[in-house]
């Protein structure tokens, strides 16, 4: 569903991916992982529209998106999650939910805000709702965002990301600062996600519980593709082992 062919970010001097390329295949559940600075985000960013590629292609479906403003790239189904928690703590966790959607309208945020449609709000906000309980929120839509714990939080923002059911779903550190707990409900609720048709692509740096989750990996380091594969095959691969020497790469709980 989506192709990433010898994508290139330059940035000025320097090269923040070079020459990467992977796919990513409908209902699958894929990592990408790397030390920091190794071009996650960046590749992140360039596959959203966020900030396109300087060189490479990237297409979606067979649709070549690679210069698409990063609106029209979310209108094409595909949604994300950032890395520090962007919710209005002041705001219940349905106007927060609600906010997915403007971003989908026809104008911009704030414009959408001032003049959407009674009915096209109406809309909204049973969409809103219903992706907040399909993730677990329900009960809690009324509470205001910066009341959750920070775990909740997080599933609050797969909730934004979820309205209008995007059928690609990018998480950009998702587990960060979460409790053991917190993390298993995570990811049951990405293994549920990914049985009901969301494709999911996930940067994050809890090795456990990135090799517990995910069906393939992608080894970034230094802006380029280092290994890709399995689990299994990624935990045996020296290139991968030496990148990450130190690092605990066998098999446990989140
Ligand atoms: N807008 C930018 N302008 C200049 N350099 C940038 C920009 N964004 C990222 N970089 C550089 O590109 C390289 C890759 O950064 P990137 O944030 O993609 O890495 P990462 O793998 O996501 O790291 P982390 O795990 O720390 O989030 C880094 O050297 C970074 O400093």
């Amino acid at each position: 569903m989506l192709e990433v062919e010898r994508a290139v970010k330059q940035f000025g001097g320097l090269r923040a991916v070079s020459d990467v390329s992977f796919s990513l295949r409908a209902g699958e559940i894929l990592g990408l992982i790397g030390p920091n600075g190794a071009g996650k985000s960046t590749l992140f960013n360039l596959v959203t529209g966020v900030s396109p590629a300087t060189g490479g292609r990237v297409t979606l479906g067979g649709q070549e998106v690679t210069r698409l403003p990063a609106r029209q790239i979310h209108r094409l189904g595909v949604a994300r999650t950032f890395q520090h928690v962007h919710l209005q703590p002041d705001q219940t966790l349905l106007a927060n939910t609600m906010m997915g959607g403007y971003a989908r309208g026809r104008a911009g945020l704030l414009a959408s805000l001032l003049h959407l449609e009674r009915a096209e709000e109406a809309a909204l906000h049973h969409e809103a709702l219903r992706q907040l309980e399909r993730v677990g929120l329900g009960p809690h839509a009324y509470t205001l965002a910066g009341n959750l714990a920070l775990g909740q939080q997080r599933i609050l923002e797969i909730a934004r990301a979820l309205v209008a059911d995007p059928t690609l779903l990018l998480l950009d550190e998702p587990a960060a600062g979460l409790r053991y707990g917190e993390k298993l409900e995570l990811i049951t609720l990405l293994r549920r996600l990914r049985d009901e048709g969301v494709t999911i692509l996930i940067v994050e740096h809890d090795m456990n519980l990135v090799m517990t989750l995910v069906d393939r990996l992608v080894v970034m380091n230094s802006g380029e593709k280092l290994a890709e594969g399995s689990p299994d095959e990624i935990r045996a691969h020296p290139a991968v082992r030496e990148a990450y020497l130190g690092v605990d790469l066998e098999e446990g709980a989140a």
